[in-house]
């Protein structure tokens, strides 16, 4: 199967469950999509493509963004940063607030996250841009570059690509 099937297969595993976690909330579930192998490997090939040579780091968004991150680092044979809600890491060395479609968060990185890093930020979903934005705060605010942005769905009625615009997403919703 060609790399365009294999990405509009993936595209279809992505389960939606209404009313998650909240009434109203349409909730985009990946796991399908993540318990395939072969979408799996070509959501990760397509989140990279285009950033590919230029970073030495991959930043993962709490939770779901790490195992895109794992992944992607993996694949290009580089580190990985994980962005983590705040209060789990034991020596956060910076901070960034946001709000989301269903509340509000903090996130931390520790100081891993060097000065001059050419970083990729991926996560799963791009709703308000709110958490894609605090993650490119928190990598700016380490000193370290923003190479891009990926994630694997955008929900458009949301507006985050607004917030967020050079954003790589591969679906739509
Ligand atoms: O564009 P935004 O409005 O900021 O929303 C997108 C974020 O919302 C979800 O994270 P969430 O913190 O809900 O959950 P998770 O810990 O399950 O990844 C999703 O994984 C994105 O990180
Ligand atoms: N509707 C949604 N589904 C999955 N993840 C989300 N993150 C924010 N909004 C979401």
């Amino acid at each position: 199967m060609s790399a365009t099937s294999e990405i509009a297969r993936a595209r279809s595993l992505i389960r939606v469950v209404p009313d998650h976690p909240s009434p109203g909330v349409a909730f985009q579930d990946i796991t399908p999509l993540l318990a395939d192998a072969r979408a799996l490997r070509a959501c990760v090939e397509a989140l990279v493509a285009p950033f590919e040579g230029r970073f030495d780091l991959v930043a993962g968004l709490e939770a779901r963004g790490f195992l895109l991150a794992g992944a992607a680092a993996v694949l290009t044979g580089t580190g990985l940063v994980p962005l983590r809600k705040a209060g789990r890491l034991p020596a956060p060395a910076a901070r960034a607030d946001y709000t989301l479609e269903y509340g509000t968060a903090s996130i931390e990185v520790s100081e891993d996250l060097r000065a001059g890093s050419r970083v990729l930020l991926l996560d799963d979903v791009l709703a308000t841009g709110g958490t894609l934005a605090a993650g490119r705060r928190l990598i700016e605010a380490r000193g370290a570059e923003v190479v891009g942005a990926a994630c694997l769905l955008e929900l458009t009625a949301l507006g985050g690509r607004a917030v967020v615009p050079d954003t790589h997403v591969l679906f739509a919703a």
